[in-house]
């Protein structure tokens, strides 16, 4: 797996730190802007992230801002691309059983460091859960290729 890592100046310290915990697990990674704290705009870095991870079987994407609100945001207008914000644990491990998310989204002014690694760790090694899980994905992928044309509006 090979992870694309990007942040705003919002969370250019949170993207350094996530960088030396990827080096420690010995995941390939490529690093995108900003590279340092003066202030950037969000989207630019966002889509450039989230095109790679649409554009590249079995990579994965990680997004830091302030929020990681608007990471998200802009994140999840490229097709493909499933987009999750996190902080916590448990929503980590969820968004990759059941959203099989391929971009984690966090916040440096939300949440420290320390949580920060464990969600990174709990993100990157969930399985997706398929069964049910598929069917749904299959919707949103639906959406986005046909704009909802053929999508059954019925919940079942
Ligand atoms: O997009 C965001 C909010 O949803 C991010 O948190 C940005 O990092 C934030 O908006 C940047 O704010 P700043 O006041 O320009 O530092």
């Amino acid at each position: 797996m090979k992870v694309h890592i990007g942040s705003d100046h919002g969370g250019f310290y949170l993207k350094k730190q996530i960088i030396t915990l990827l080096k420690e697990l010995k995941i390939e990674f490529v690093e995108y802007g900003c590279y340092s704290t003066n202030s950037v705009d969000y989207g630019p870095i966002a889509m450039e992230v989230a095109e790679e991870v649409a554009g590249e079987e079995n990579s994965r994407g990680i997004l830091i801002c302030g929020t990681g609100i608007g990471m998200s945001i802009m994140a999840n207008k490229v097709k493909g691309v499933r987009a999750a914000l996190v902080h916590d644990v448990f929503s980590a491990e969820a968004t990759r059983e059941h959203n099989n998310s391929n971009i984690l989204c966090m916040g440096e002014r939300v949440i420290g460091k320390g949580l920060a690694v464990e969600i990174v760790k709990k993100w990157l090694n969930t399985p997706f859960h398929g069964g049910r899980h598929r069917k749904r994905i299959d919707f949103i992928r639906n959406y986005e290729e046909t704009g909802g044309a053929d999508n059954d509006r019925k919940n079942e």
